[in-house]
């Protein structure tokens, strides 16, 4: 079983579009695969959040939710905020190796460092405790240079792996800034730039997802990266 970790510059950059981009390719090969959200925040019970999100850009999928929080916050605020258990590190470490799937992506809430709970765990102990690599997401306009480099260095401070960098939404008609940060994304993360997905997949169809995967991340996977072997 491959497991992968997404990250993000930030919330909203599109990484559960980018989890679903993966999915899907990795689908399309025949591949079963399993989505993980260790903790689901801004959404009411009842409602759909990112898993539902993936199912519909990437078709069926496992999907793992571990905790859910009403208000739109980091998920150990959240959790603090409703009065309900916040998720540990282990549990959601111990969740995906439960898993029986070819594949299992795990997708944080906003960046690396957002705390599950207050003993200030992350996704990045969950990336450690599963010896998995990471994905980051990144927005592609002005600021991203620092965020991406300090995801990066955050990641080696602990011995983490940055398999590579994808765009999660690439605008039609980029600025400078947006055209020059691909050359300069790969210089300051010190890891490749994995793909450049558009912007507005969000609301595709899994055809169109799918094809969109297929230009803006397919020559990487099946470039020979693939997601190290967990232990
Ligand atoms: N179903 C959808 N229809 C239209 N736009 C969408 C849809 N889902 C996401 N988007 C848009 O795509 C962009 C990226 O959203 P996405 O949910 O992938 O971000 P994220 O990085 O996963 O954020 P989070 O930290 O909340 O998980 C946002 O601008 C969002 O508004
Ligand atoms: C609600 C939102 N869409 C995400 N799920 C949570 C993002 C938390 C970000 C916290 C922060 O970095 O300040
Ligand atoms: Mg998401």
């Amino acid at each position: 079983m491959r497991i992968l970790v997404v990250t993000g510059t930030g919330t909203d950059v599109g990484k559960t579009v980018v989890v679903a981009a993966i999915a899907a390719l990795a689908r399309a090969a025949g591949e079963r695969v399993t989505v993980v959200k260790p903790a689901q925040t801004g959404v009411a019970p009842g409602e759909d959040g990112d898993l539902a999100a993936v199912a519909g850009l990437a078709g069926p999928v496992g999907a793992v939710e571990l905790a859910r929080y009403p208000e739109p916050l980091a998920p150990a605020t959240a959790a603090r905020c409703a009065g309900t258990p916040p998720v540990m590190a282990a549990e959601v470490v111990d969740a995906v190796r439960a898993q029986d799937a070819d594949l299992v992506i795990v997708e944080g809430a906003g960046g690396l460092l957002v705390r599950f709970n207050d003993l200030a765990e992350t996704l990045a102990d969950v990336a450690a405790g599963l010896a998995a690599p990471v994905v980051l997401v990144a927005s592609a306009g002005l600021g991203v240079l620092n965020t991406a480099a300090l995801t990066a260095e955050a990641l080696a401070r602990r011995g983490l792996t940055l398999a590579g960098t994808v765009v999660g939404a690439y605008p039609e008609h980029p600025d400078l800034a947006e055209r020059t940060n691909l050359d300069d994304l790969p210089t300051v993360t010190a890891a490749p730039l994995l793909g450049v997905l558009p912007a507005g997949l969000g609301a595709a169809s899994p055809e169109d997802l799918l094809a969109a995967a297929r230009c803006g991340l397919g020559p990487v996977l099946g470039g020979g990266w693939s997601p190290r072997r967990a232990p």
